[in-house]
């Protein structure tokens, strides 16, 4: 099959309008776009990250495997810290966390967010000041409330009445040594251009409080009269893996409106407002993320704008970006174990790859329709690419990776496969169905593996069966 038609046979399969593919002369080369910084292709065809042979990495860890560029991800860390050197910027561990990445976060001077107790302790453990953990959930429960306040953390993003009631009981309780810095999550009424799942501005969803309904301003004013927190400012996260910044203009008139009002209202301005994370990444070669200093000049102009025009000060500004640092720092690497040919309608042939893993190690391109790609990891091929899906070992025919990609026509059982991009929300999603093991996380740089993360094994999953 030539690559036109086989592109042709693409755009037929899935009715969903145009789409991406690859062309087939790339099977072999990677897309720098759509890989870690170090990542490349050696004499063998290959893939090195980090200076290691992942040939290497595979007989020494086994896969699956996610393996995180550790110098990748710090260097977006701080390019995020240097674009944004007037904001905070806190890392949103909810895309991937675990001690060591938490260290390397504060190690390259941003702060955290975490929106779980889980995810906090993770912080806690690792060391991390908790005046720089900012605190987020819908359903915070009193234990987890409790916890981010005898720890000290710098802000709690309250996003219910019931929520500050449960805060304001249990300050009655017992008073912290300091204020609790409460930020009030609002929903501003955008419709964020991204898949709805990952939307989160718009009215009609669980989180935040609406302006337009006047709960924003009805929750400012209630932890405002709440002895024992400091009302610090409003939050506003419009959703995720977006790319366009008329999103973020929309939400931020919105929300300054608010803080104009509220500056009335309460007789003083409110010193701070975080505007989220959601910036986008490269899946495939048609995304076109922007670069930290491009999107820190958008923000900030639209910010200063809107500011001018309703005659307040600048407050201090935060984000949260977690995908744009983690996601394109890893890929995840597994073996292949079949490859079946399948025809379809038309006499065009789908060669259906199997891998030692799938939608527990990566639930996005079943839950989402997110596209990745992958590419041999083991060696060069010089065989004629056929149109590949990449599926995993489930129980499950929408146990999918990669939905469409080159792949070589002789690919066999033992070649090893990697997807890139797979940094965010794989890991932290990644799930034991089927009894599957998540894989170890482990880190590369300069020559070298660290286990950062390790396998799961069949007894850690009968140690929670208790018979
Ligand atoms: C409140 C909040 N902040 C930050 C993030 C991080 O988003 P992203 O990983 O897309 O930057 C999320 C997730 O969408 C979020 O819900
Ligand atoms: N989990 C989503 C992002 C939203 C998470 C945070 N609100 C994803 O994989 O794209």
């Amino acid at each position: 099959m030539r690559a036109h038609e086989a592109g042709a046979l693409h755009a037929d399969i899935n009715h969903r309008g145009p789409s991406w593919l690859r062309t087939p002369r790339e099977v072999n080369d990677l897309v720098p776009s759509l890989w870690s910084s170090t990542a490349r292709k050696n004499d063998d065809g290959a893939l090195e990250v980090g200076g290691v042979d992942l040939r290497d990495l595979a007989r020494e860890v086994g896969t699956p495997a996610y393996v995180l560029d550790e110098a990748d991800f710090r260097a977006r860390a701080r390019a995020f810290r240097q674009a944004f050197a007037d904001y905070d910027v806190y890392y949103a561990g909810k895309a991937f966390l675990c001690t060591a990445v938490a260290r390397w976060v504060a190690e390259e001077g941003l702060s955290l967010d975490v929106c779980s107790g889980g995810e906090l302790s993770v912080a806690l453990r690792a060391g991390v000041d908790p005046a720089r953990i900012g605190f987020h959930g819908n359903n915070k429960t009193t234990g987890e409330l409790r916890r981010a306040v005898e720890a000290g953390v710098g802000r709690v993003i309250v996003d219910s009445f019931h929520e500050i009631d449960r805060l304001e009981a249990l300050l009655a309780g017992s008073a912290p040594r300091h204020p609790v810095g409460v930020l009030v999550r609002v929903t501003a009424g955008v419709e964020a251009h991204t898949h709805e799942y990952i939307a989160t501005a718009h009215e009609d969803q669980k989180f935040g409080f609406s302006i337009s309904a006047g709960d924003a301003e009805a929750a400012a004013r209630r932890v405002e009269a709440v002895d024992g927190l400091d009302l610090l400012g409003l939050h506003s996260h419009i959703g995720s893996q977006i790319f366009d910044t008329s999103g973020f203009e929309v939400a931020a008139r919105r929300v300054l409106a608010l803080q104009a009002r509220l500056a009335e209202v309460l007789g003083r301005e409110l010193p701070e407002l975080d505007l989220g994370g959601g910036f986008g990444i490269a899946y495939t070669t048609q995304d076109d993320p922007a670069e930290p200093d491009r999107l820190a000049q958008e923000l900030t102009g639209i910010v200063e704008h809107e500011c001018r025009a309703l005659g307040i000060v600048v407050p201090r500004l935060s984000i949260e970006p977690g995908r744009a640092i983690v996601g394109p720092s890893t890929c995840t690497l597994y073996e292949v174990g079949t490859v079946k040919a399948v025809g379809l309608d038309g006499g065009a042939v789908r060669s259906y790859v199997s891998v030692d893993g799938g939608m527990s190690d990566n639930i996005r391109t079943a839950l989402y329709d997110a596209d990745y790609s992958a590419t041999i990891a083991s060696r060069r091929s010089d065989a004629e690419p056929v149109l590949g899906r990449v599926v995993g070992k489930h129980c499950e025919a929408g146990d999918i990776l990669v939905k469409d990609e080159f792949v070589p026509g002789d690919l066999l059982p033992g070649d090893l496969l990697a997807v890139p991009g797979t940094g965010a929300y794989c890991r932290s999603m990644s799930s034991n169905y089927n009894h599957a093991l998540r894989p170890p996380v482990v880190a590369v740089r300069d020559g070298s593996t660290t286990v950062l993360v390790r396998r799961e094994t069949e007894d850690d999953l009968l140690a929670c069966d208790l018979g």
